[in-house]
């Protein structure tokens, strides 16, 4: 589907984004790890999400969704049966890296697998751990492909140092680590995400937390709880972005999750220029929230790498549309990691960038964009990542010139809804 973008004159409203997606996922996955009810407000019935509420199905457990309401019953850690067919993880990484280490406690035969793009994505750093906790694990590849076989069960607690600062890896591990008596505990060379230690904690887990150093206790009797899912800052930022970079903006964003290993981004535009006020501060279930507010900005170059790197991953794709505004070089390193998504999101965000008139480079782990006040309208390919067509729909509302954005639809990954959500701002 394309999706065309005309230039706005400037945006204004109030909008609700949708769920978390991070928290999502892990809302049904330690619902169904956990004795009794638990029950989900606000969940984000993106695709990826979906994809996880199918597994848990076909893994046994009861699942039942009423428009954003989910609730979840389980007997409990040991609930879990073995699937009569291959579980599919769609697009979503988060659901296959964390599936795989609640598999690799369960003491049965399952075999996870998912679209093009993720059987293409490396599961190796996922499978390598959960192999030396005691989990049969067979895969394409040489053991780094998926599709991945895995028969549970009988683990034990191990110390990972982990080579890369992910929290899929770092969830997958802890997960397992539930099956295994004793204390598991994860080193990251930076923090990754933290939203697997708050929740496990909220279900009653005993979780520490050192620096990069997180450890869990084994075997817990985790209880069903209530979450209410906060508003998903990584989608918000498209919204943020787009109304520092259209003129006389300005947009509300009430209940938005802003969990500071979530909000390297914010710190960035902030740094830029931007215009972002957070307002309401408060916690629910563990999680920061809060109401953000951004108005029309002119922005200014930067430059972005090391250990922030991982609190604002998937959302270097729209900051380099705001680079591509800004005024001077916005340099961005240490973002290897970015190879590994849905697509090669150094290699589409650079092509996109210069379909638009921008003025980049590609390092290996990097960028540089060359900042001007003007980009022009562009027909983008988006290579089927959701967050690639997003960030070209905002670059297009401050583009001069139509944009048309094919293969539109992989928006529903993460953020259904969101060409209504422009209309609706653009006044
Ligand atoms: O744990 C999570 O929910 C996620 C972790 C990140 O991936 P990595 O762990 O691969 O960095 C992020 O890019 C992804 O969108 C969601
Ligand atoms: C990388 C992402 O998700 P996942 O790894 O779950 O596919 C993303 O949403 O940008």
């Amino acid at each position: 589907m394309d999706e065309k973008i005309t230039p706005a004159k400037r945006l204004q409203g109030v909008i609700n984004v949708p769920g978390d997606k991070s928290i999502s996922h892990r809302s049904i996955m330690l619902g169904a790890l956990s004795r009794g009810e638990t029950e989900v407000e606000n969940f984000l019935m993106g695709e990826d999400c979906l994809s996880t509420i199918r597994i848990i199905r076909a893994l046994g457990v009861e699942v039942l969704v009423d428009n954003n309401l989910v609730a979840i019953r389980s007997d409990g850690l040991e609930a879990l049966r073995e699937p009569v067919d291959v579980l599919d993880a769609g697009n979503s990484g988060t659901t296959m890296r964390l599936m795989s280490g609640i598999l690799a406690g369960s003491p049965f035969y399952a075999v996870i697998t998912g679209d093009d793009s993720l059987r293409s994505r490396p599961m190796g750093r996922v499978i390598r751990p959960l192999l030396e906790m005691g989990a049969e694990i067979m895969a394409r590849n040489n053991n780094l492909l998926a599709p991945i076989a895995i028969k549970g069960g009988n683990l034990r607690p191990i110390n990972y140092e982990s080579p890369v600062a992910s929290a899929q890896v770092k969830s997958a591990v802890l997960l397992a680590g539930l099956f295994a008596p004793g204390c598991t505990t994860v080193i990251e060379p930076n923090q990754s995400r933290d939203h697997t230690e708050r929740m496990l904690r909220h279900f009653g887990a005993r979780v520490a937390v050192d620096g990069t150093q997180v450890t869990v206790w084994g075997k817990p009797g985790l209880t069903g709880k209530k979450i209410i899912v906060p508003g998903d800052i990584s989608s918000a930022m498209f919204l943020i972005v787009a109304g520092l970079i259209v003129k006389d903006s300005e947009i509300v964003l009430p209940n938005v999750g802003v969990n500071p290993t979530r909000t390297g981004a914010l710190q960035v535009l902030k740094a830029m220029g931007g215009d972002i006020t957070l307002h309401n501060l408060r916690e629910i279930n563990g999680e920061p929230i809060g109401d953000i507010k951004v108005r029309s900005s002119g922005l200014k170059g930067t430059e972005i790498g090391g250990a922030i790197i991982p609190y604002l991953i998937d959302e270097i794709p729209v900051l380099a549309v705001a680079a591509a505004l800004a005024e001077g070089d916005t340099v961005i390193s240490d973002a290897g990691e970015l190879r590994h998504k849905e697509s090669d999101r150094i290699a589409t965000v650079v092509k996109m960038l210069r379909a638009f008139g921008a003025g980049v480079e590609e390092f290996t782990d990097g960028f540089v964009v060359h900042g001007a006040n003007k980009i022009t309208g562009a027909v983008s390919e988006t290579s089927a990542d959701h967050r690639l067509a997003m960030s070209a729909a905002v670059a297009g509302l401050a583009a001069q010139g139509d944009t048309v954005v094919r293969g539109a639809e992989c928006v529903h990954i993460s953020y259904p809804g969101f060409f209504n959500t422009l209309k609706k701002l653009a006044v």
